[in-house]
């Protein structure tokens, strides 16, 4: 058993998530930023890569004063539990994810993890150990399952969204395409890593809708099956 699973991402015109340096880049409007808010508040957990923490240093909190009231009107915490693919347990105490806003955050760490790191971290997260060298993503979900998370949103990056298309992990892909170019063959993308060699391998996927967002377009996809 595993969550439903989303990506939703902001892309540049020319397809990139940030700079060849990894400096994250406004792509996305005001209206964007509202929509974003809106489905993470609707979830159960968000997740990240280690790369998006030390690049973005995100919150990854709900920002909206309604969207909170409604979510522990509902019972939850005010924040979806916020989750961080880490293999060896890099993650910087100081990262806004484990002080920003209430809520539970939980690091997916692999066996190469240090005890160090381990006991660095553990005073602000609970820690799920999973996968010998890189964090076992279906284990990951597994254990979220169990712990009754049914809907996981993934922000990025491209390493990250990458192993879990490899792996069969997405459900659904939401990209907001901004009006804007990037460029660098380097810089990252929706999906990174080593990328399919063969065609039958090609992750499917069907429209589900696409609207103008702002100065650009926000696509909705389904992993077909
Ligand atoms: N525009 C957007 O919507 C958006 C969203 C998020 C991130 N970003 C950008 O993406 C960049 C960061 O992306 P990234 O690709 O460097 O990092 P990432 O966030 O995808 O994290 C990848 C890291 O996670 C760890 N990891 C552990 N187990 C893994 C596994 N099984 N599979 C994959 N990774 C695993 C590895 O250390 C890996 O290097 C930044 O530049 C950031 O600004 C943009
Ligand atoms: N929707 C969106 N439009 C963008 O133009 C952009 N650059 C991102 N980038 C994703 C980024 O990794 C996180 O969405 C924010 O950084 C959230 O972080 P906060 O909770 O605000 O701290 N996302």
């Amino acid at each position: 058993m595993r969550p439903f699973v989303f990506v939703n991402l902001a892309m540049s015109a020319d397809g990139k998530l940030s700079t060849t340096e990894r400096r994250q880049v406004k792509i996305s409007g005001k209206s964007d930023f509202l929509r974003v808010d809106e489905i993470k508040a609707g979830s159960d957990a968000i997740m990240v890569g280690i790369g998006t923490v030390t690049a973005d240093d995100p919150s990854l909190t709900v920002k909206s004063e309604k969207l909170k009231k409604e979510r522990t009107e509902r019972g939850c915490e005010e924040n979806p539990i916020r989750i961080v693919i880490d293999s060896e347990g890099r993650t910087p105490e100081n990262a806004e994810i484990l002080h920003k806003g209430p809520g539970r955050r939980i690091i997916a760490v692999s066996e190469k993890a240090s005890d160090k790191n381990l006991e660095r971290l553990s005073p602000y997260a609970d820690i799920i150990v999973a996968g010998k060298d890189k964090v076992d993503l279906a284990g990951v979900m597994e254990a979220l399952s169990d712990i009754d998370v049914k809907r996981v949103m993934v922000e990025g990056g491209g390493t990250l969204i990458w192993s879990l298309f490899e792996e069969d992990l997405i459900d659904e892909f939401y990209t907001c395409i901004g009006n804007i170019i990037i460029g660098g063959d380097s810089a990252p993308t929706p999906a990174d890593g080593t990328g399919f060699i063969k065609e039958e391998n090609f992750t499917r996927l069907e429209l589900i809708d696409m609207e103008k967002a702002d100065e650009g377009v926000l696509l909705r996809w389904r992993v077909k099956r």
